[in-house]
């Protein structure tokens, strides 16, 4: 695993852009699997600058995000496809056709689930895959729980999650209370993970999966087992990390 420390957010967004972009520039058809949350919208930001400036395109990139709401439409200003749209997609050269997020508000859930992890499958799974992290160690939002589950499946958000959530929308009782998250297994199967962090609130979620033990109850935690995993966090995410001696590359 490589970890990289930033002093903070503008500069880890830079260096997550970094890494991401030379993915799109050495692979121009490359799939991407995205992430929402706060965390990732200073690389989306960047990324949109970077490539505005003509320095590579997005026009045969294929995207797959990790997660949507159940219950909220497209339009819906906190689901995640309006996110992705408002935040990235609206303002680089993508093909809508080749952009992916699960289906909040599919008639049947599991059969989107099904769908969705076909869809990954039959594109040879994610090239690169960003994650967020969430402070109970979430991934997409696959919450902890005595199991990792592989597949794209109906998740029951966590209390914690919700409450996490809820400064999005006019009160915690409007945040849904489930998602359609893609699995551990999709998550894994991407050729480089690239986890993103910042923030002294996110210091402990980051202690725990790169430096505790790999169990469920911390799904993150299993990303120690992937092969080419990349973490970039500012200091103070990273802060617990360092202290416990882990090397980083500044
Ligand atoms: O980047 P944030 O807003 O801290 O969120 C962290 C994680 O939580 C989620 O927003 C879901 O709660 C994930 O999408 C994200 O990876």
């Amino acid at each position: 695993m490589r970890i990289y420390q930033e002093s903070d957010y503008e500069a880890m967004s830079r260096r997550a852009a970094n890494l991401i972009s030379a993915e799109v520039i050495r692979n121009p058809a490359c799939v991407l699997g995205l992430a929402t949350g706060s965390t990732p919208v200073g690389t989306y930001k960047q990324l949109a600058v970077w490539s505005q400036k003509g320095d590579f395109s997005f026009k045969e990139v294929t995207t797959v995000n990790l997660d949507e709401y159940k219950g909220l439409a497209p339009t819906h200003d906190q689901s995640y496809r309006y996110f992705m749209q408002a935040n990235f997609f609206d303002h680089i050269d993508i093909d809508a056709a080749k952009t992916h997020i699960p289906d909040g508000l599919a008639a049947d859930p599991g059969a989107e689930c099904a769908r969705y992890d076909e869809l990954i499958r039959s594109l040879g799974y994610a090239d690169l895959q960003l994650l967020g992290l969430g402070h109970n160690g979430h991934i997409g939002f696959n919450e902890p729980c005595d199991n990792f589950v592989k597949a794209t499946h109906v998740i029951d958000l966590a209390e914690s999650t919700i409450a996490a959530n809820a400064r999005f929308f006019s009160s915690a009782d409007d945040v849904p209370r489930q998602a359609l998250t893609m699995g551990i297994g999709c998550i894994m199967a991407a050729r480089r993970v690239l986890l993103i962090a910042s923030g002294a609130d996110k210091a402990d979620a980051v202690y725990n999966a790169f430096c505790g033990p790999i169990t469920p109850f911390c799904p993150a935690s299993i990303l120690q087992l992937h092969n080419d995993m990349v973490l970039v966090g500012d200091k103070a995410a990273l802060s617990k990390l360092v202290a416990a001696g882990v090397p980083v590359y500044e």
